[in-house]
């Protein structure tokens, strides 16, 4: 386990010069977080292990340094291939160049890629990946304003360079709110540009903001790359609809620059304007972005197999929507359970003689200070960072019903309900499940288990919708790659069992999490949360998402196995085998669960 106790914490987009200062200046000290961009990237579909720089302006920033001699007579010099390179080749049908240079963005993955490479002068964290089998379906998605990110070239020989390539574009789309908002020089910038479709993307070219723009840099790499038919990477952002000043950045794929001309802009400048066309077969990109976005508000009332509005009946603040896009006319609804929004706590563990530990004394209004009582409970530091986890434990303490702090403290993270917008939809080969309706970040909150309670005695063997914490036996607590950076935090020991074995079955009473697949390779994890309730202490378990989830990505957890079944394999070792036959798809999947 790692002595120091850093944690990193994946923000949303963040797009300033100031915040990649902002991240250098943090990141030295053990105890702060890191923050990076919140960003779309499938380990598992692409195949490969990509990394990003910290944001998208500093990558920009790198990459203008890198390739650009503007005192020069726009002579290109061979360059370096960047982080984006390293995605997907597989999946995208691009032939990779035989003999590729690390250059300083390629950095934050020196393992991968050239182990020879100096270190990054920033900590980046690994790059946050998706759930394989809804991409496969489902994938994920992104519009229209835009900005150069990258050009690129592959020699390495001190060759005469050959004419430039461009590799990667990003293309920004703006909010609602702010569509008409042009960035400075610095970050990127947003354009009016037009999207006829989601299968083509007008871009406008790089510089002139009060000037004509002239075709050199990223335009002139556009060009080189509509002339040589290249590929050009696109990665398209939209504004955060929870935080309107930063942006979630989504790839999508293989574009071929089919057009380029030259037109007055809003500015009154002449603009280069660039048409790409996405390339045909790829998964779906910003194509479900879009459509989430118009599901989650509701109003569609003639949406394909829509069967209900809302599966809660008015029972969470948001509703549940129930589809069946695999049979539109099937109409058939989940098995009959009762919609129970949240557990009832006391009810579930009486313990004699408690002793209450509300922090009834904490000045600190919001319980983020290490004098607060219930944050010392939690090893003297706030398990949450904004409300996102930070850190996967035996038990995270959260204030409860005697303490003195607001509904919104800090430490009331899963207190508050469903603020997600998921849908329960029909899956293909494990009926109905449950995904998001919205871009979640890893360690966001998703919703609480909500069931009976049972005793060892009272389990039903055939109960499918048990939840049985006794089936984790290898189960890691203190370290989820994705959610907490590289170190675990060393207060948490990994021994730690649970003290009671929790058996809750959502068969009958229910919320959406009784919907929640398993996933050999998932994307959502259960976290026992304990506060005070009437006097008791109440233990629930609640799901936090363990990446960064793209919206209408299928949330499935890990069920555990039982390992009551064991089998001797060729090797003469013990396989352990779940109770039933696993078809999450994912290329990790261990054949069975439960
Ligand atoms: C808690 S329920 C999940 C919701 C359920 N799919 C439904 O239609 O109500 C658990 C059951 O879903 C199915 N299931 C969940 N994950 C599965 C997987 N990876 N492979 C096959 N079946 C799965 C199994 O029948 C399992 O017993």
């Amino acid at each position: 386990m790692s002595p120091t106790k850093t944690k990193w914490l994946r923000s949303w987009s963040v797009e300033s010069d100031d915040d990649i200062n902002h991240i250098e200046n943090i990141s030295s000290s053990p105890t702060s977080l890191m923050v990076s961009p919140f960003r779309f990237f499938d380990d598992e579909i692409y195949n490969t292990k990509p990394y990003l720089p910290s944001t998208v302006s500093s990558f920009q920033t790198i990459i203008d340094e890198a390739i650009i001699d503007e005192t020069s007579t726009e002579t290109f010099y061979p360059l370096i291939v960047s982080p984006l390179q390293t995605l997907d080749d597989k999946a995208y049908n691009i032939t990779s160049p035989s003999t590729l240079e690390v250059g300083p963005l390629q950095t934050v993955d020196d393992e991968n890629h050239n182990p020879k490479t100096p270190s990054p002068t920033l900590d980046v964290p690994p790059l946050p990946t998706i759930d394989g089998e809804t991409h496969k379906t489902e994938p994920p998605l992104p519009t229209p304003e835009i900005t150069l990110l990258q050009t690129v070239d592959n020699n390495i020989n001190n060759t005469p360079p050959p004419p430039l390539m461009v590799s990667s574009l990003l293309a920004i789309v703006p909010y609602e709110a702010n569509k008409d908002s042009i960035a400075s020089d610095d970050g990127p910038r947003h354009y009016n540009d037009e999207t006829q479709d989601l299968q083509t993307l007008i871009y406008t070219g790089h510089g002139g903001q009060a000037t004509d723009q002239k075709l050199g840099r990223g335009n002139l790499a556009l060009e080189a790359s509509k002339l040589k038919g290249n590929e050009v990477r696109v990665i398209r952002g939209e504004g955060d609809p929870r935080n309107k000043n930063k942006k979630i950045y989504i790839y999508d794929g293989l574009y071929i620059v089919s057009d380029s001309w030259t037109a007055k802009g809003k500015s009154g400048f002449e603009e280069f304007k660039f048409k790409l066309l996405r390339k045909p077969g790829q998964p779906a990109g910003y194509a479900n972005w879009k459509s989430s976005k118009i599901w989650s508000k509701g109003t569609d009332n003639s949406r394909k197999g829509l069967i209900l509005k809302d599966l809660s009946y008015g029972a969470e603040n948001l509703p549940i929507p129930l589809v069946n896009e695999i049979d539109e006319n099937d109409k058939e609804m989940p098995q009959d359970f009762s919609y129970v929004k949240s557990s009832a706590c006391s009810s579930m563990m009486i313990v004699q003689n408690y002793q209450s530990t509300a922090c009834i004394n904490c000045q600190v209004q919001l319980c983020e200070d290490s004098k607060c009582i219930c944050v010392q409970r939690n090893g003297g530091e706030l398990p949450y960072l904004n409300r996102i986890l930070v850190c996967r434990k035996p038990m995270v303490y959260e204030c409860g019903d005697a303490c003195p702090c607001p509904p919104d403290c800090h430490n009331r993270v899963t207190q508050t309900g469903l603020k997600i917008r998921v849908e329960v939809f029909k899956t293909e080969k494990c009926g109905w499940g449950l995904r998001s309706l919205e871009p979640i970040r890893a360690g966001t909150f998703i919703c609480e288990l909500v069931g009976m309670a049972k005793r060892i005695h009272g389990v039903d063997e055939d109960d499918e919708y048990m939840f049985d914490s006794s089936r984790y036996n290898q189960f890691k607590w203190n370290y989820e790659p994705e959610l907490v950076g590289e170190n675990c935090w060393d207060q948490v020991s990994e021994a730690y069992k649970l003290r009671w074995r929790m058996l809750v079955s959502s068969k009958e009473y229910g919320n959406v999490s009784r919907f929640m697949n398993h996933s050999c390779s998932p994307n959502v994890m259960w976290q026992p949360i304990e506060f005070e309730d009437s006097r008791q202490p109440c233990v629930r378990i609640a799901f936090f998402a363990m990446k960064h989830i793209p919206p209408l990505t299928e949330l499935r957890f890990d069920y555990g196995m039982s390992c009551k079944t064991e089998e001797v394999g060729e090797d003469g070792k013990t396989i352990f085998k779940g109770k039933k036959i696993c078809h999450c798809g994912s290329f990790k999947c261990q054949g069975s669960f439960g």
